[in-house]
């Protein structure tokens, strides 16, 4: 895999990631091996923000499938996010990284709210920022919540650390002979419908021309591989 050189990079981090084996939704050794590698691809470098999902805890969509009203359950999700977003900013913390969190819906006693001049200045001074709360709009994902904030940032890429190794053609976990692709366009992703990540993420990462790179989180030591072009990854590009 050859990747352009980054700098500044948006790491979308999956909740589910954060349940290790499964046992619980937050594992607190898992978080801390993740706080692990992200502190170390700081160190080698790279000035990073984080968006982390909800997946471990809850989701609106499969609440309101089950006869939840979509609105509230999307603000659960979102809420479950903040939790995800405090637990990282712990692991972070313990390891001593500087961070700071910052929630698109507003609870001035948990974290700061989203103010994005104040996080690109947290950034400059080294601190790693973690945007919770999605967009703080229900009907969205986290996905579009990384691709919005990856473009206010000034971001040069978007990494998706999930726990498939990349994009395929059909979804890996359903489909066994599912091929991945090393590269494949955003356009090719939306006219095939490819659901590794929303189409409203893909669609504004195209537009602002923000490359977006798929990769498995929970292999150990796998950012920093991917980070240096030598991982399995799939890069979603124009
Ligand atoms: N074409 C595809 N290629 C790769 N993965 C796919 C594809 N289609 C569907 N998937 C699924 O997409 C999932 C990853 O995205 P998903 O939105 O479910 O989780 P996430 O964003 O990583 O995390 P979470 O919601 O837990 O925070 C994979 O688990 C995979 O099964
Ligand atoms: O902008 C957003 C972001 C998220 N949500 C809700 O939160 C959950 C958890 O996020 P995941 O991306 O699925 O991990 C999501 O299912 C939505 O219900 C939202 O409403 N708006």
């Amino acid at each position: 895999m050859t990747l352009p050189r980054f700098k500044r990079i948006l790491l979308k981090l999956s909740g589910e990631v954060l349940m290790g084996d499964g046992k619980v939704s937050i594992d607190p050794a898992t978080t801390a091996r993740v706080a692990g590698e992200i502190a170390a691809a700081q160190a080698a470098g790279f000035e990073l923000c984080l968006v982390v999902g909800g997946g471990n805890i809850f989701r609106g969509l499969a609440a309101a499938a089950r006869g939840f009203d979509r609105t509230s359950a999307d603000y659960m999700g979102m809420l479950a996010t903040v939790m995800n977003a405090l637990a990282v900013q712990n692991a972070l913390e313990q390891i001593g990284v500087e961070t700071r969190v910052q929630s698109a819906i507003p609870m001035p006693s948990v974290c700061e709210p989203y103010i994005r001049r104040r996080a690109v200045r947290h950034m400059e001074k080294g601190r790693i920022v973690i945007f919770a709360a999605g967009t703080g709009n229900p009907f969205f994902t986290t996905d579009s919540a990384a691709a919005l904030r990856a473009a206010e940032m000034g971001c040069d890429a978007l990494f998706k650390g999930t726990s498939v190794d990349g994009v395929y053609d059909a979804d890996p976990k359903k489909v066994e002979t599912a091929t991945r692709y090393d590269t494949v366009s955003f356009n090719q992703v939306l006219s095939d419908d490819l659901k590794v990540m929303d189409a409203s993420a893909v669609a504004l990462c195209r537009d602002n021309n923000i490359p977006i790179v798929v990769f498995n989180i929970r292999e150990q030591g796998n950012l920093a591989r991917v980070l240096a072009g030598e991982g399995t990854a799939t890069i979603v590009g124009n």
